[in-house]
């Protein structure tokens, strides 16, 4: 079983090495905890794009070099290249930064859960790699589940600030 946590991200450096639709996720995720993010990639998505230009992120524009994770906190690989993935795990261990590669679970230090997210309440669920797809169908469920129950739940949350 994995052990989970919630992570306090705020101005921590975190390195994504590709600028896909996966990386896009990743991304995604980290600038919602107000991390810092580096994307090292060729090329990027429209989304990561519109980033740059805004200047949310920082874009590394060429492949993954040896070197490249130095003062990460996380590093996320999200190539398509297999070998690729595979040396930023391999340097990820090497310089004791924890690691989430995006096509092999194994290398994993840690996974990423299905994330709903309103007002105070989070919920984040995982099948612990088995079935991404069935985590995002429990999320919504979940999530729903919130919603239907929110006045409760806010009365309590709300209570407590
Ligand atoms: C939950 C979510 C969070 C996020 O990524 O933020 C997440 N995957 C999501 C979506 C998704 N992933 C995949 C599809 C395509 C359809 C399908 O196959 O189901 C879709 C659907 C889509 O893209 O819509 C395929 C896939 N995923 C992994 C592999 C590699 C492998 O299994 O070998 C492959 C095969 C790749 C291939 O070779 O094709 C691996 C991982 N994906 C995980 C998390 C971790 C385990 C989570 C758990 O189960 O506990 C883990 C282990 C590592 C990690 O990435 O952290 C996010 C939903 C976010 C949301 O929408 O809210
Ligand atoms: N974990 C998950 O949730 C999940 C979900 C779907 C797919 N996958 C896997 O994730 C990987 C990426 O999927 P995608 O759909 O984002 O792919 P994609 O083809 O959209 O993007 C790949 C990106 O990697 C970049 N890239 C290629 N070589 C590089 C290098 N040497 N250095 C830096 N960047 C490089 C490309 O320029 C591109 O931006 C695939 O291996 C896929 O099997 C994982």
């Amino acid at each position: 079983m994995y052990y989970a946590a919630f992570l306090n991200l705020v101005d921590s450096t975190c390195t994504v090495v590709g600028g896909g639709k996966v990386a896009t996720r990743k991304v995604q995720g980290l600038l919602r905890a107000d991390a810092i993010v580096t994307v090292i990639s060729p090329t990027l998505t429209e989304t990561l794009t519109k980033w740059v230009q805004e200047g949310v992120i920082r874009h590394i524009p060429r492949t993954y070099q040896a070197g490249d994770l130095a003062g990460a906190k996380l590093v996320f690989a999200a190539t398509n290249d297999r070998s690729v993935n595979q040396a930023v795990s391999e340097a990820a261990k090497a310089a004791g930064i924890l690691a989430n590669i995006a096509d092999a679970p194994d290398e994993c230090d840690f996974i990423l859960p299905a994330v709903h997210q309103h007002e105070g309440i989070q919920l984040a669920v995982s099948t612990g790699g088995k079935s991404p797809a069935l985590a995002k169908h429990l999320r919504d469920a979940l999530a729903q589940d919130v919603k239907d129950k929110r006045t409760q739940f806010y009365q309590t949350l709300n209570q407590r600030q």
